[in-house]
């Protein structure tokens, strides 16, 4: 069964410029009849993708490719400018670790309000709060803001819910990495379990090894497109040999 179906998807964004924006100098400009539009880039596509249920799909490709950008579109975090994007099923996303939360508020609510977003009902989401804390390692912290946590604290907390809630859909960026020795051996347990079962994996991994030997299918991006996809061992060769 088809969960993920990337028709004709393309994103342009603002460059830097955008970042340096300053509204005097633009009306400034504007007055000056010297305004012109930030410059915008193409950051993917087009991008056509087809994922079936229970896929483990491992995406690489150089720093600034738009692996994370991939993802970010499948998650919903962002929307394309065009083409279309279809996803079947509940979807936990862990991209840029701690972003979903709110850091005034305590641990345990953001737990119940990361679930809600995730999909999941408040009652659903307090019966699973213990597992999570626990799994987290961070019973004690459950009334603590979260910006009282470390960054690896934040991390766990973050991999302790998207893979509690059982999502059918999980993307991951970069996040195996994070953590203590310790963690990561918890972690990779876990992720065990959703490799034996129908769940459907994106990672974005700059670990070949791992998507070689774990991934049933790799997508090689480069400059925002889909250079090859296919067998996961082939494609990393394929990728390393273009180095
Ligand atoms: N918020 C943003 N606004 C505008 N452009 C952005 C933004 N975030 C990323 N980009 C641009 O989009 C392109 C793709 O970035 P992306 O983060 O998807 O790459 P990546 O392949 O995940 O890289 P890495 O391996 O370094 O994590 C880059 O050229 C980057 O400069």
């Amino acid at each position: 069964m088809e969960v993920i179906r990337l028709d004709q998807v393309a994103l342009w964004r603002r460059t830097q410029e955008e970042f340096s924006y300053d509204l005097k100098k633009t009306m400034l400009s504007i007055l000056e009849g010297k305004y012109r539009q930030p410059a915008k880039k193409l950051v993917l596509g087009t991008v056509d993708l087809v994922v079936a249920q229970g896929e483990k799909i491992g995406i690489i490709g150089a720093n600034g490719s738009g692996k994370s950008t991939l993802l970010k579109i499948i998650s919903g975090i962002l929307q394309p400018t065009s083409g279309t994007v279809r996803v079947r099923g509940h979807v936990a996303p862990l991209i840029e670790l701690g972003a979903g939360f709110d850091s005034e508020i305590s641990v345990m609510d953001n737990i119940l309000l990361y679930g809600v977003l995730l999909g999941f009902s408040r009652t659903e989401m307090k019966e699973r709060a213990q597992s999570i804390l626990e799994f987290a390692e961070l019973e004690d912290y459950a009334l603590v803001p979260v910006k009282g946590l470390s960054s690896g604290m934040v991390a766990r907390l973050g991999f302790a819910i998207a893979t509690d809630v059982q999502p059918d859909i999980l993307i991951l960026d970069e996040v195996l990495s994070v953590g203590d020795e310790s963690f990561k051996n918890k972690c990779k347990q876990r992720m065990d379990k959703f490799w034996d079962d129908n769940a459907t994996v994106l990672v974005v991994s700059h670990d070949l090894e791992f998507v070689k030997q774990s991934c049933h299918r790799a997508i090689w991006i480069n400059k925002g497109k889909i250079i090859f996809s296919g067998n996961a061992a082939q494609t990393v060769d394929y990728y390393l040999n273009s180095l």
